[in-house]
């Protein structure tokens, strides 16, 4: 079959021709036209450029993946080994050997693709969605489905989905922080000529990738998607993989750990079958079979499926985890910051009044309040849609000349309005600027007067009386500007006249305090980052019921050195009037003191602390920018929801360690006596086929651990991955095992006479009978009858045991060179079993009394 012809799809255009060429040309050289691409269309193109992702990898299709697993070199020194056990007359083997490598592989690469499967939907159900328009109509699509010759529509909030051309463009300005490190907006203007376009972010009538729209609105191309735009070069450059988090570097170093002491040991059992002139191929089968045995090759798999199955479970509790790795943060979080509204308010805003300096009412501070929220076209903060949903306005006399949108370094927003003859700038923001900023006032009849020093600090009373009653408070100044002033700038923000303040009231949510109490006590520290002032701020603290433990302002901050900063923040819990960039520093400076940090927050002023935070915490409702940076995304915004996904975070790292735990003890434990028993004995203590066949079963019974139940005080403290613990453990716990496994080849030898099968067979089950029994020690830190396992982990457990005696007993044992143990052999084992777990107890009790302290 000839391939299909790529002549249905366009190119797309290089990144110069994208600021450069008309956009008639653009339009025609993407093949699409304003009223957008029809879906045959995308789909071809989704074929042929891929997914608009800038940071993932393609994943390869399944069968690649499967295959991929045999390259793993053990499995591929063990298909060797089989081959020449065949090779050699011994077809049997090598069909067992070769089906039970199948089985392994086959059953981690479901559970694993399962696994990932459901982690994938659920990222996807709160993924970023792009409006575009698609067979002539809009419609939402999730941002990687965007194709070049898209047609995008923006507005304020949103992220830049896609290097794009803007075809229409209204007060449009977008934070490029991201690509070019620049907090303030930056205005952009659909058009043919593009200015400022010598850096990549430079050009003004483009808008690229990663970017995010602060205010206005747009019309734009996409031309250029994925790893090809702008930020895709940047994150293909500079950050392959996201950075490794304490956990998967404590999950790696546990592998090599293990991987050490396999080759010390394989060569040991090499290196004495040579000496002792055993039978070559055998030896080394067995010592194959035995690296296999002791590398932890189910880890992987075990923790994305622990890590799944909990995000699965926070889903029901309406947490959807986009990062399964920041489960594991989530359990080892020690400080959580967080944003005030929504958070310690309800969020629900309302207008109160709307009064001039004197704090008497004042119609004129509302009409200027009004028509400010009207005209501004940022993303509407809840402030806005107080004002607007205050009362009815004519806005009739009222025509929109340009605006100053909102930023979060200004914290104000200015519209330049033709009101009748005259044309006015009228600012709405933070009240303690405004009134820094004007030189005038208005009373509540419109009269101008000159704001002195006397009428000056009657304003500041009245604002600082409001705000201790717990008001939010925006100030409200205008001033009268020529009728030839057609642009607004930031510039124009002085000289104001001030008018009065609007009152809003948030009413504090009065379940925050206890939970923030909770949290507390779960070793989980609350810090408020709250872009307010102080005064509310406090007010909302005394009203939930949690003590102020100490104040920082932004312009403090602003003027303190990063050790300065380092002394204040771990006995500070309100920092407020803080800007994005605060934010980002107080984390940061969090996270130097080794504190696991968490962010939660909804807003475009969240998002740089979003990122920086070890579990970026935000909610459904939030700004898409807010959405992108962050982990986890709540469904309910509330802070006990997140009281339980920590919960849950830690259950899930527990039972991760509970798997560790059993392959560093006892698993590790058996490879060493059968390493040790080649040195005594004249014969292999297991059969090659007998070593893989125990791992296999060892293994299976695993699984069960990600669904066991977790002891209530190992989830009361942060949970940190602490692989010293773990080599300690390993270090105690593997001899303890190994000592049964000589009492056992004593007993075998002296008491039953066993010969070479015999022997096998009575190992084999001691083996597996021991090495999966101890999981009801480990699994807990209490005494094992004091806490009771998932009834599934107990069945796997006790069905490995069944299924090890079973083999030995039927025929079909024979084929792995089983005999049949004589019966007196099960009282020894019941009694050898009975005795090992009781002596793992009683160290267990002594190790985490004297071994286990954290340092
Ligand atoms: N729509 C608006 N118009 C004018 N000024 C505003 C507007 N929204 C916010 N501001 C000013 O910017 C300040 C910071 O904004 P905001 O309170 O949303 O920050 P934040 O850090 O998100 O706060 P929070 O912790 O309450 O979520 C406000 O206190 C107010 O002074
Ligand atoms: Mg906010």
């Amino acid at each position: 079959m000839p391939p299909p012809a790529p002549a249905a799809t366009a190119a797309e255009p290089e990144p110069e021709q994208i600021w450069q060429d008309p956009t008639d040309s653009l339009l025609a050289r993407l093949r699409t036209h304003p009223g957008g691409l029809d879906s045959n269309e995308v789909q071809a193109r989704l074929a042929a450029f891929g997914p608009n992702d800038a940071a993932t990898v393609k994943r390869n299709p399944l069968w690649l993946q499967f295959l991929a697993r045999f390259g793993n070199p053990l499995i591929l020194i063990l298909l060797i080994a089989s081959a020449v056990s065949a090779a050699t007359g011994d077809v049997a083997s090598f069909v067992v050997i070769f089906c039970i490598i199948m089985v392994s592989i086959i059953f981690d690469f479901v559970q694993e693709v399962r696994a990932q499967n459901a982690v994938e939907a659920l990222r996807q159900s709160v993924a970023v969605q792009a409006s575009t328009r698609r067979d002539g109509q809009v419609v939402s699509v999730p941002l990687h489905d965007l194709v070049p010759g898209d047609i995008v529509e923006l507005i304020a909030g949103d992220l830049i989905p896609a290097d794009s051309r803007l075809l229409e463009s209204r007060d449009l300005y977008i934070n490029q922080a991201l690509l070019t490190g620049e907090p303030y907006p930056v205005e952009k203007q659909a058009g043919n000529h593009a200015a400022g376009a010598d850096n990549p972010a430079g050009a003004s009538n483009a808008v690229f990738a990663g970017t995010s729209v602060i205010s206005g609105t747009a019309t734009a191309l996409v031309c250029r998607t994925g790893k090809r735009t702008a930020l895709g070069q940047l994150a293909t450059s500079l950050a392959e993989k996201p950075p490794a988090t304490a956990f998967t570097v404590g999950i790696r170093r546990f592998g090599i750990l293990i991987m050490r002491f396999t080759v010390l040991m394989v060569l040991f059992v090499v290196i004495v079958n040579i000496v002792f002139h055993r039978p070559m191929l055998q030896s080394l089968m067995f010592a194959v079979a035995l690296a296999v045995g002791l590398t932890p090759e189910l880890l992987p798999m075990i923790v994305t499926v622990t890590l799944a199955r909990s995000a699965m479970q926070m889903a029901r509790r309406k947490v959807i985890v986009k990062r399964l790795a920041a489960i594991h943060d989530l359990g080892a979080m020690t400080v959580l910051c967080t944003d005030k509204t929504g958070t310690l308010t309800e969020a629900a805003i309302r207008l109160v009044r709307a009064v001039d300096g004197h704090g008497a009412d004042s119609p004129h501070a509302f009409a200027c309040a009004y028509v400010n929220s009207r005209f501004e076209s940022g993303m509407k903060s809840p402030l806005d849609e107080a004002i607007l949903a205050a009362r009815p306005f004519d806005m009739a006399d009222f025509r929109k000349v340009d605006e100053v949108p909102f930023d979060f370094e200004r914290r104000r927003v200015s519209v330049l309005v033709d009101h009748g003859a005259a044309r006015r700038l009228i600012v709405k923001g933070a009240a303690e600027d405004l009134l820094r900023l004007s030189g005038a006032y208005q009373d509540a009849d419109g009269v101008e007067k000159p704001l002195d020093a006397a009428a000056r600090a009657a304003f500041q009373a009245t604002l600082d009386g409001l705000g201790a009653q717990g008001y939010r408070v925006l100030g409200i100044a205008s001033r009268t500007v020529d009728a030839s002033h057609r642009t607004a700038m930031i510039a124009d923000e002085s000289n104001l006249v001030f008018t009065g303040f609007a009152v809003f009231l948030d009413p504090p949510k009065t379940s925050a305090g206890a939970t923030i109490r909770a949290l507390a006590q779960a070793g989980v520290a609350v810090k408020v980052l709250t872009g307010d002032n102080e005064l509310v701020s406090r007010h909302v603290f005394a009203e939930i019921g949690v003590p102020v433990t100490g104040v920082l302002t932004g312009a403090a901050i602003e003027h303190l050195t990063a050790e300065a900063l380092l002394g204040q923040v771990r006995r500070v819990n309100l920092f407020c009037r803080v800007n994005p960039q605060q934010k980002q520093r107080v984390l940061l400076a969090l996270k130097r003191l080794g504190e696991v940090v968490g962010f939660m927050g909804d807003g475009i002023n969240d998002a740089p602390a979003l990122h920086a935070a070890d579990v970026g915490i935000s909610v459904d409702g939030a700004a898409d920018v807010a959405r992108a940076a962050a982990d986890l995304i709540l469904l309910e915004h509330d802070l006990s929801v997140v009281r339980e996904a920590v919960a849950a975070g830690r259950a899930t790292v527990q039972n991760v360690s509970k798997y560790v735990l059993m392959g560093a003890s006892s698993n590790f434990g058996n490879m060493f006596s059968m390493a040790g028993a080649t040195l005594i004995l004249p014969f292999l203590p297991m059969l090659p086929i007998q070593v893989l066949l125990n791992n296999l079963i060892y293994n299976v019974s695993e699984i069960a651990i990600p669904f066991d139940r977790v002891d209530p005080e190992a989830v009361e403290r942060p949970v940190k991955w602490d692989i010293r613990l773990i080599e300690r453990f390993m270090l105690v716990f593997g001899p303890v095992s190994s000592l049964f496994d000589f009492i056992t080849f004593g007993a075998l030898l002296l008491l039953f006479n066993a010969g070479e099968s015999l022997f096998q067979t009575g190992w084999f089950i001691e083996s597996i009978t021991t090495q999966t029994l101890v999981v009801f020690c480990i699994r807990t830190r209490r005494l094992f009858f004091q806490s009771r396992p998932r009834l599934f982990l107990a069945a796997m457990n006790l069905g490995a045991v069944a299924l090890a005696i079973g083999l030995a007993m039927v025929s079909i044992g024979k084929w792995f060179g089983f005999v049949t143990p004589p019966p007196l052999f099960f009282v020894f084992l019941v009694v050898a079993t009975l005795a090992y777990l009781g002596l793992v107890e009683v160290t267990k009790v002594f190790f985490y009394r004297f071994m286990a302290r954290q340092q």
